[in-house]
């Protein structure tokens, strides 16, 4: 079954507006190291602390980078995984050691080069999940691929955290059935859900 083409028609319009305004903010946001206000959360959280493997992602343009998190989850003995997308739909948690085995992948995103190793959804403990914009009932837009909806059924929603900009967090975000809800946000300003 499709989803319904009204909301569908809206989550595009939404999506399109929400990435011009990430978009004009990366210019200012990338003049400064801009991770280091997420990390700093993000490291706090009892889930973080309880983790023993987290899937995060390696920013695209505009997003809030982790880079600085992973780093600093890697020294922390965590095992840290990032998505690689393996065809149009659907993507896998590889596990980065480290920033040096990365290339530019599909869509311009960094990722890794083959081989690599692989975890499996139900060995995750937490996922910190982009998004083009969220909530406060914890609904999310994505990229519009459905790589993470798709990725989400397979993970408990209290292991779901949202990582985005404050602006980002709007009144309402358009669901359909596919989407899948997060228990947490994260913001520059702190935990916001
Ligand atoms: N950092 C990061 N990694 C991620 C995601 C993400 O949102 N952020 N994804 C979450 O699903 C998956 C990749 N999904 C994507 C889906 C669509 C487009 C896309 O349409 N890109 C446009 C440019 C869009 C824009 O910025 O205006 C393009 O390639 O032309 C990119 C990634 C997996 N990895
Ligand atoms: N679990 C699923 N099974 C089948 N199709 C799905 C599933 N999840 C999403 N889709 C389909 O994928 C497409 C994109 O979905 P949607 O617009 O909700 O993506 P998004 O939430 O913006 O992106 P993402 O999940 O990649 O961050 C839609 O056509 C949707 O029906």
């Amino acid at each position: 079954m499709q989803p319904d083409a009204d909301i569908s028609l809206y989550k595009k319009e939404l999506r399109k507006r929400m990435l011009a305004k990430r978009r004009a903010l990366s210019v200012i946001n990338t003049k400064i190291k801009n991770g280091k206000f997420f990390s700093k959360y993000i490291k706090e959280l009892d889930i973080y602390k309880k983790s023993s493997k987290i899937l995060a992602y390696l920013a695209m343009e505009g997003e809030p980078d982790l880079d600085e998190f992973i780093r600093y989850a890697l020294i922390d003995g965590k095992s840290v995984y990032v998505p690689v997308c393996v065809d149009k739909q659907n993507m896998f948690a590889a596990r980065i050691n480290s920033f040096e085995d990365l290339e530019i992948g599909m869509y311009d995103i960094r990722t890794l080069s083959y081989p690599y190793e692989i975890a499996k959804p139900d060995e995750i403990d937490l996922v910190l999940i982009p998004s083009v914009a969220c909530d406060l009932r914890g609904n999310r837009l994505g990229m519009g691929k459905g790589y993470y909806d798709r990725y989400l059924t397979e993970i408990p929603y209290k292991k779901r955290i949202a990582v985005i900009w404050s602006f980002q967090v709007i009144h309402n975000v358009p669901i359909d059935k596919f989407d899948r809800k997060v228990s947490k946000i994260i913001t520059e300003k702190g935990e916001i859900l």
